[in-house]
């Protein structure tokens, strides 16, 4: 596990200064945040959440794009433009997640481009109904944040800040000490 993480970000490594710029994805459904089932997202708009990241992130001097789809094909697209732009992804696929086996290719991609991808989810996916159990780009994932409201999107942001270790996480996160 710890060669698969620190092979998939190795490409990253030695390529120079990783540009002060994260994107953010957010999938279907999310640009209703605030009004959408707010027992169980919450009440926080995407707007807010966007500019939360955009605030924590200027203090670390990295910008943050953020861009929220309702198809999958353009989700894949700005996915495919985050190598060489991008330090990092924090990806909410929505539902996606679930079911599309082209999003998690295209995590794949990228990650194994050099970009670590990190999937966030407000509500905690295993908690829920069982269809929501299974992640299918999770696995392709650097990392998988879920339940913690805006805070696994703010989480996320941290990890990608974090360190110039290898893939842009924490040393430790790749290789933990035994
Ligand atoms: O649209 C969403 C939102 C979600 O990704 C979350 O952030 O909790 C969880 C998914 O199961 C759901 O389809």
């Amino acid at each position: 596990m710890a060669s698969a993480a620190s092979g998939a970000s190795g490409a990253s490594a030695g390529a120079g200064p990783r540009p002060p710029r994260i994107l953010v994805l957010h999938g279907p459904n999310l640009n209703l945040l605030g009004r959408r089932e707010p027992e169980v997202y919450g009440t926080t708009s995407l707007a807010a959440i966007d500019a939360a990241l955009r605030r924590r992130a200027a203090t670390s001097g990295v910008e943050v794009d953020t861009f929220q789809s309702n198809h999958e094909g353009a989700l894949i697209d700005r996915l495919h433009e985050a190598p060489g732009r991008y330090r990092g992804v924090i990806l909410n696929p929505g539902g996606y997640a679930h079911t599309s086996v082209a999003l998690r290719d295209a995590v794949a991609a990228v990650v194994g481009l050099g970009v670590p991808v990190i999937e966030v989810h407000l509500s905690n996916v295993h908690a829920r109904e069982p269809f929501r159990h299974r992640l299918l780009t999770a696995g392709a994932c650097r990392g998988v944040i879920s339940g913690l409201g805006v805070w696994s999107y703010l989480l996320a942001l941290e990890a990608l800040l974090a360190a110039d270790g290898p893939g842009g996480l924490p040393a430790e996160a790749a290789a933990p000490a035994s």
